[in-house]
């Protein structure tokens, strides 16, 4: 198993090993003892299962405020996605910055995106499935969001009109978001 660092101080990209035989693949896609050797010790208590119809579909830029912000450990079942994490930790020196990873369902990657991130993801094929671990419960009351195409963040997401849920196209750009970390 490989982490690869992301420039962002505790997101991290996770590579897990792969056995291929003439019938497919087997990987551990999460083993508590393993990934503790490599700094992940949280304690994840739920998973989420997202399917995205249409390619092009982008859920985020979300957190959760205080006392339940989320790491996240997210992987894709089905399909691709292009995933960004925005760094909203005010004394971290990459305050303000973001990352991107292409995860697909065959390049076993995953990222860990600590607590103090925001979110997101673009499919990048139809029927995609992704698949995340959280180790805080969702609360709707501290359910947040920045907008995803924030002109300061300049993420270069691979289009302009992306499928958004209603309450994804009204989130504040990053300077107006609440935010507690
Ligand atoms: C996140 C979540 C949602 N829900 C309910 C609330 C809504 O009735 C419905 C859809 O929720 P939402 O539109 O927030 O789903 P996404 O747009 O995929 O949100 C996720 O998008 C980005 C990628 C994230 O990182 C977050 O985990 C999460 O915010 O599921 C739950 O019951 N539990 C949950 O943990």
């Amino acid at each position: 198993m490989r982490v690869i660092e992301t420039g962002l101080p505790g997101a991290v990209i996770m590579e897990t090993d792969v056995f291929e035989d003439e019938r497919g693949f087997f990987t551990e896609s999460y083993n508590e003892e393993s990934f503790a050797k490599l700094g992940i010790t949280h304690h994840f208590i739920q998973d989420n299962h997202s399917y995205s119809a249409s390619a092009g579909t982008l859920r985020g830029l979300h957190y959760q405020l205080q006392p339940k912000a989320q790491t996240k450990l997210v992987r894709v079942l089905t399909g691709a996605i292009y995933d960004v994490f925005v760094d909203l930790r005010k004394d971290s020196p990459t305050y303000g910055q973001w990352a991107a990873v292409i995860l697909t369902s065959r390049n076993f990657r995953q990222v860990l995106i600590p607590r103090g991130f925001a979110h997101g993801f673009w499919t990048l094929v139809p029927h995609t499935e992704v698949l995340y671990k959280v180790d805080e419960v969702y609360s709707k009351e501290h359910d947040r969001g920045i907008l995803w195409n924030d002109p300061a963040l300049g993420i270069p997401w691979p289009g302009t009109k992306p499928v958004l849920s209603e309450k994804d196209k009204v989130h504040p750009v990053l300077a107006n978001a609440e935010f507690d970390f």
